[in-house]
């Protein structure tokens, strides 16, 4: 039987680092990356037959948790139908309309094939719209692969010691300014400075590509002033919050309205999708509409687009995100409670279904600095041992962690009860 091990050694051989995305590598944890053949619910089931709790949920997706019944019914329902016609098709008009029905800021959306496609288009569009190139980012977050935002970025970047990536022209990020997280007065420093020449503020509303940094009181609405002062497009990258942190995403529940929202992830329940959407008179500058070009041979793809509607439908229940939030509530309160009793010092934030470990002393994590000064060995110990345990921690001490309604009582007891054997044992 093929392991892991020797499933990564010629994975190796044929693709760069033996991954399709590096993040997937463990790179920096010190053993080789779980090679998975199935998941259902809570679990993961690797190629040797060991079952993992997942708190990964392939990075977002799953919030429902892996094989979703429903969703597979509606994948299957559409499967013989064909695969892609490169045509419009009804089901696209009813994620769009459903997406609109769940958050309010979008009149009109487009479908694209992943998060990063979404949030490029959606740069591109707001310089478009404005005429202005400047964009604002900030450090430590992570909007996908664009040449423009992997000016220090989190993530696998972040992990891997690359925050500003090697090809990406200088002419080109120097249209990039990169702002400190969560830094109310750098933001109006900035915009007092040169506010008429920047297009667009992108910013995780909740920073999840730096483990899980929630936004301090009067970060999102400073962007929101800003960006009505002087005329920059406002745009959340929702990629990985959207229909997470709540129904309507962290726009819902920090209550600040952007231009354009970046979806991804949970809206494709797993299959490659992503989606930008906004104000009419935004979105209206699209081609064929307008002049800013985008496209996409399989975008809104059919059978992409049933799993996506059949999951968010599902999680439109009411009290589903309640829940979501108090299982993440027991397991971070949990972890705290039992890091503290052996003397591991350890804190915990969450947002909505998301959440972040951290062993730190500080007594917050609020930015890029604090986040990158928190003990990365003592994570990377953990995460081996819980590992060891059956639990699949996200493989690095910079991806935040993500729970599912499939996750019952019993696993998050589980969970627990291996961490308490894991600190115990801590250096
Ligand atoms: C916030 C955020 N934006 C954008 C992306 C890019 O999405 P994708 O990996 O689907 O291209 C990700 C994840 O990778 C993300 O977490
Ligand atoms: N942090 C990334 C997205 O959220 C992880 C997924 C990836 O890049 O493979």
């Amino acid at each position: 039987m093929p392991t892991s091990e020797t499933l990564f050694a010629r994975a190796g051989k044929r693709i760069p680092g033996g991954v399709n995305s590096p993040v997937r590598a463990f790179k920096g944890m010190g053993r080789a990356p779980l090679f998975i053949s199935r998941a259902r619910g809570p679990y993961l089931f690797d190629v040797e037959g060991q079952r993992y709790i997942d708190y990964v949920g392939s990075w977002g997706p799953m919030i429902t948790g892996h094989a979703d019944p429903d969703v597979l019914s509606a994948v299957r329902d559409r499967l013989e139908d064909g695969l892609s016609f490169g045509t419009p098709t009804a089901v696209e008009t009813d994620m769009a309309e459903l997406i609109c029905e769940i958050m309010p800021s979008i009149d009109m959306v487009r479908m694209t094939n992943s998060g990063t496609e979404a949030t490029m288009s959606a740069v591109r569009l707001a310089r478009g719209y404005t005429g202005r190139d400047k964009i604002v980012k900030f450090e430590g977050n992570y909007h996908g692969h664009v040449d423009s935002l992997l000016v220090k970025a989190g993530s696998g970047a972040l992990t891997h010691g690359e925050p500003s990536s090697p090809g990406v022209p200088a002419s080109l990020a120097e249209h990039t300014i990169t702002l400190s997280h969560n830094d109310s007065d750098g933001v109006r420093r900035c915009f007092e400075e040169m506010g008429d020449e920047i297009a667009c503020i992108i910013v995780e509303p909740v920073a999840g590509n730096m483990n899980c940094i929630p936004p301090e009181p009067g970060f999102l609405d400073t962007l929101r002033e800003v960006c009505d002062q002087s005329g920059a497009v406002l745009i959340f990258d929702e990629v990985m919050t959207g229909f997470r942190v709540a129904l309507g995403g962290a726009q819902a529940f920090y209550d600040v309205t952007p231009d354009l929202t970046c979806l991804g992830k949970i809206v494709g329940a797993g299959m490659p999708v992503g989606a930008f959407g906004g104000k009419r008179d935004i979105m209206a500058h699209l081609s064929p509409l307008g002049p800013v070009y985008q496209a996409g041979t399989l975008a809104g793809n059919p059978l992409a687009m049933a799993a996506g509607i059949a999951l968010l439908r599902k999680i439109r229940q009411p009290d589903f995100h309640t829940r979501l939030a108090e299982r993440v509530a027991t397991l971070c309160d949990g972890l705290e409670q039992r890091a503290a009793a052996a003397g591991v010092p350890l804190i915990t934030q969450r947002a909505g279904g998301m959440f972040g470990v951290f062993f730190t002393e500080q007594s917050s994590v609020s930015d890029f600095e604090t986040v990158t000064q928190c003990n990365v060995e003592r994570f990377r110990r953990f995460f081996t041992a819980m590992l060891d345990h059956g639990v699949y921690m996200a493989p690095s001490p910079f991806e935040a962690g993500f729970m599912s309604s499939a996750h019952s009582d019993e696993e998050i007891a589980a969970t627990l009860e291996a961490a308490e054997q894991v600190f115990a044992e801590l250096e």
